[in-house]
């Protein structure tokens, strides 16, 4: 295990800018702009604009820079643990900030299994930004999706294949991306949201190893609001396992061969956490580096899809259809004019229903298999 850099003081200013020397790319990056409570992030592929982080909470970040992480070390596996990458305090301000100002999804799609049509509906709520590293998005206002060699508007055809167009990473988010890659001296180029309403929402056993990742890839793994057990099994070796009951405000940095050798899990359970500052609630939100296009393509699938937005309404308590925010909510940035596209996931066709597959392995050309046992057929 490398001696990992430890985080030091430093001004709100920092979070927004790289080490000096740390990253080998010439690109340009999105810089936020330094003003106390920043507009949101606009962008044509948002269905609305994403607040930004009030100065409050960036101040917060400045003041407490994370105790070192516990190495986690077992047969091919590489973990640092953050116990506290944030105090509970400022974790809990940003589980409740991210969770009402992000657009979310319940991503249902089809896949042949089995000689069947079988519609997956994943048991969680996701949401994902950013793009490979064959393209960047440009720093100015607009945002412009840019080929990473020749500084040129990428190609229609590059993207073609995605159920969307990609989403630049925004304001909020990359400021814990720097914070992020500042730690690990890593650097990541997706951001992936996963929202678990209640102890029934979950993810089954799998890796992310898919090929897009490169080898050995590192993953960065942030947790955010109500403890859930993240249980870990070696793919071969069955006498080696590992549980972490992941709390608020922990950062897991998986490296090495921890993808390739080992599979992950957040499982259902059976207990009701409500009444609570998170509402039953967790935030997982993990920092990849995608490295070709099959990779936007795979994760704007399996994390936006092709049904509707869905918002945390404040009053209800609850995510409901982005159409239903209106007056009675606090989240006042979404214009009353949007609308969403009803779903157009055919579930008619399918033969058997599954939920919580590896959702994100489940596309072609990946490496990942469901682990034996692990899909829950719906009733
Ligand atoms: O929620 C977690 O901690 C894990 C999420 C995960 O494994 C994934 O998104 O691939
Ligand atoms: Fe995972």
């Amino acid at each position: 295990m490398p001696q990992l850099p430890t985080m030091s003081k430093r001004t709100i200013a920092s979070f927004f800018n790289k080490v000096p020397g740390e990253s080998a790319s010439k690109k340009p990056r999105l810089s936020p702009p330094l003003v106390p409570d920043a507009p949101p992030t606009a962008h044509p592929s948002y269905p609305h604009p994403i607040a930004s982080l009030p100065t409050s909470l960036l101040t917060l970040f400045d003041a407490s820079p994370p105790p070192a992480p516990r190495i986690i070390t077992k047969p091919d596996l590489s973990i640092a643990h953050y116990n506290h990458f944030f105090p509970q305090s400022t974790a809990r301000q940003l589980y409740l900030f991210l969770r009402r100002s992000l657009p979310f999804y319940r991503v249902t799609y089809t896949i042949r299994r089995d000689s069947l049509d079988t519609t997956v509906r994943t048991p969680r709520y996701t949401t994902v930004f950013g793009v490979d590293a064959h393209s960047y998005f440009s720093d100015d206002d607009a945002r412009t999706l840019l080929d990473s060699k020749t500084h040129k508007a990428v190609s229609g055809d590059r993207y073609r294949g995605c159920v969307c167009p990609p989403r630049p990473i925004p304001a909020c988010l990359e400021v814990l991306k720097n914070l992020v890659e500042r730690e690990t001296g890593d650097t990541f180029n997706f951001i992936l949201v996963n929202y678990y309403a209640s102890s029934a929402d979950s993810i089954a056993y799998h890796s992310d190893d898919e090929t897009f990742l490169g080898p050995n890839p590192t993953i960065a793994s942030l947790s955010l609001g109500t403890t859930r057990d993240f249980l870990m099994k070696h793919k071969s070796d069955k006498t080696q396992t590992l549980k972490l009951p992941l709390t608020n405000g922990e950062l897991l940095v998986m490296r090495g061969a921890t993808q390739r050798k080992w599979l992950h899990s957040i499982p259902k359970r059976t207990a009701t956490t409500t009444g609570t500052w998170t509402s039953g609630g967790r935030i997982n939100i993990t920092f990849r580096n995608g490295r070709s296009p099959a990779c936007t393509q795979n994760y704007y699938r399996y994390n936006v899809g092709a049904g509707p937005v869905y918002r945390w309404h404040d009053a209800r308590d609850e995510m409901v259809l982005h159409t239903e925010i209106n007056s009675d909510n606090t989240n006042q940035d979404v214009p009353a004019a949007v609308t969403v596209a009803a779903t157009s996931v055919d579930a008619g066709t399918a033969a058997a229903e599954v939920t919580d597959i590896p959702s994100i392995s489940a596309a072609p050309n990946t490496t990942n298999q469901p682990a034996d046992g692990e899909l829950d057929v719906a009733p």
